[in-house]
């Protein structure tokens, strides 16, 4: 059985995030990775130096390339920039049916370069998130999109609650923004009850894509049929071992170690 992963992301020329990152870890798991560009970055350890667009056709094609021919267990979203390749993502997603739905909500690079419009995040509320089966935030993301303060674990849960009554089924508020502490300590929202994903935190600058990276992880699961709960933890210990096994590349924020998790299953 070949398992198939479709990304709708940004490229970045350093490799270490957007749609490089969600075919490295698609690869990773045993999943044949597809792409759709929505737009192309000029990035490195250092930041982003340039964003380029594509039209909302050329995404719109690419999709439909995709889903005529080789279809897709599963799909995730990352970096979409406009409000216009959203409407665009979204109309394509409900036209082949695709409810494996993962939206990672990018909005602002580490180095703190816009990826998606401020204007835009409405139409991710409106038009994508109703669509997602898992909604991958970090803390200002999630704050972003509900408008709520995120301090404490509680306000966390918050948050999730109002993310799921936005129609997102499964909601996954991440704690790497979170820099108290000695743990790293990721929540998952069903609807009904909380989940941790607790690991250990890494005292690194290399964590350049982690956000992509484990969604991109939690894809490539959904598309072998696992539950979330199971893609959830295999995505943890993926980039826990990716960020551990650190690459030191780079003048800035390194990328993290794509191949670590394989490595450590055969160590
Ligand atoms: N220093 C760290 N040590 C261990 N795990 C971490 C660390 N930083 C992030 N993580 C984990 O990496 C994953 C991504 O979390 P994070 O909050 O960094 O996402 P993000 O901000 O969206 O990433 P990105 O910067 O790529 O957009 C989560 O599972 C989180 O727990
Ligand atoms: C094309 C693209 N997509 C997503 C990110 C977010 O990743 P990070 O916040 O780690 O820089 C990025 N930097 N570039």
């Amino acid at each position: 059985m070949v398992y198939k992963a479709l990304t709708i992301a940004g490229s970045d020329s350093g490799g270490g995030a957007g749609i490089q990152a969600d075919l490295k870890t698609f690869q990773e798991l045993h999943v044949f990775g597809m792409s759709a560009l929505t737009a192309v970055t000029a990035q490195n350890t250092l930041g982003v130096q340039g964003v380029y667009p594509l039209s909302p056709e050329a995404v719109a094609q690419q999709i439909e390339s995709v889903g005529t021919d080789l279809g897709a267990d599963a799909v995730k979203t990352g970096m979409l920039f406009s409000a216009e390749i959203i409407k665009a993502v979204a109309a394509k997603v409900k036209q082949f049916g695709w409810d494996r739905l993962v939206v990672d909500p990018v909005m602002i690079a580490k180095g703190g370069a816009p990826l998606l419009q401020e204007e835009a995040v409405s139409a991710l509320k409106t038009y994508l998130l109703p669509l997602a089966m898992v909604a991958t935030p970090n803390i200002p993301e999630a704050e972003a999109l509900t408008g709520l303060e995120i301090r404490t674990i509680d306000d966390r849960k918050e948050a999730a609650k109002r993310l799921h009554e936005q129609g997102v089924k499964y909601v996954v508020i991440k704690g790497g923004h979170d820099d108290d502490g000695e743990e790293t300590v990721d929540i998952l929202y069903d609807g009904s009850e909380f989940f941790d994903f607790t690991s250990k935190r890494i005292n690194t600058k290399h964590t350049h894509g982690t956000g992509c990276t484990f969604s991109a992880a939690i894809t490539a699961e959904l598309a072998k049929g696992k539950t979330v709960q199971e893609a959830v933890q295999t995505a943890k210990s993926f980039i826990q071992a990716a960020i551990e096994h650190e690459l030191g590349i780079g003048h800035g924020h390194g990328p993290t170690n794509h191949w670590a998790y394989r490595d450590s299953q055969t160590r």
